[in-house]
């Protein structure tokens, strides 16, 4: 049976990165990502946003929407202090087997709980079943449709409290109209435009955050 570009990508990892070192993982998926086969990682400069995000919010609690490889969950999930963990959300079963791989190989699966199914009916459940009190921080990385109704579901089911710090990745490209005019012109947000490219391209693209203000 032949093989899928993510089950490519994983291999790579596997025989290019140092087993429980996740610089290297990220490393290897940006150097086989960049070099062989394109692929909707966050990358290497999207991904200092990422961190300098993470690090500023130094999130107990934080929710990833699109887990595809793991990338950005190895990513975040490097960056979190002590006790903290990371839920990441993928509803495809063959990316969620492969990014449960990576976390494994990285060594951050501790930190980290991949959920598989749709984002609509797993963030009503992170309160009971998931025992989400509130979310610190929001990777939003999904279905580009989905941003804004997540955005508005996660409001809904109480999951946001004053601070909680939303980061949304691709708003120039494939871009997240719905999302950015939803945020930007709702007073219960402030926000920040930063301006990045493509991973591992030339084109424009940017990332957005939203601040929840309560
Ligand atoms: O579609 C993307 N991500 C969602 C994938 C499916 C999520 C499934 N899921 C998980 C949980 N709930 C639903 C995406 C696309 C591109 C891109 C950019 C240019 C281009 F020419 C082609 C593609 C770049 C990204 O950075 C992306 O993130
Ligand atoms: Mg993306």
């Amino acid at each position: 049976m032949n093989q899928t570009k993510e089950q490519r990508i994983l291999n790579f990892v596997l025989q290019n990165a140092v087993r429980g070192d996740p610089c290297s993982v990220l490393d290897a998926i940006d150097k086989y990502c960049s070099e062989k086969e394109w692929a909707m990682n966050v990358g290497n400069e999207k991904g200092v946003i990422l961190d300098k995000t993470v690090e500023e919010v130094s999130p107990s609690v934080a929710l990833e929407l699109g887990t595809y490889c793991g990338y950005s969950g190895v990513r975040i999930a490097r960056l979190l202090k002590a006790g903290a963990r990371l839920l990441t959300v993928e509803f495809n079963p063959e990316f969620a087997a492969i990014a449960k791989q990576m976390f494994e190989f990285a060594g951050v699966q501790d930190k980290v709980r991949l959920l598989e199914g749709p984002s609509e009916e797993i963030i009503p459940q992170l309160k009971k079943k998931y025992e989400v009190d509130t979310l610190d921080f929001v990777f939003l990385d999904h279905w580009k449709d989905r941003y804004a109704p997540d955005t508005i579901l996660l409001q809904e089911c109480n999951l946001l409290r004053k601070g909680s710090v939303l980061l949304a990745d691709n708003v120039i490209i494939p871009g997240t109209p719905e999302f950015l005019n939803y945020v930007r012109n709702n007073s219960h947000f402030q926000c920040t435009n930063y301006p990045s490219h493509l991973e591992y391209m030339k084109a424009a693209d940017a990332m957005e955050k939203a601040v929840f203000l309560g």
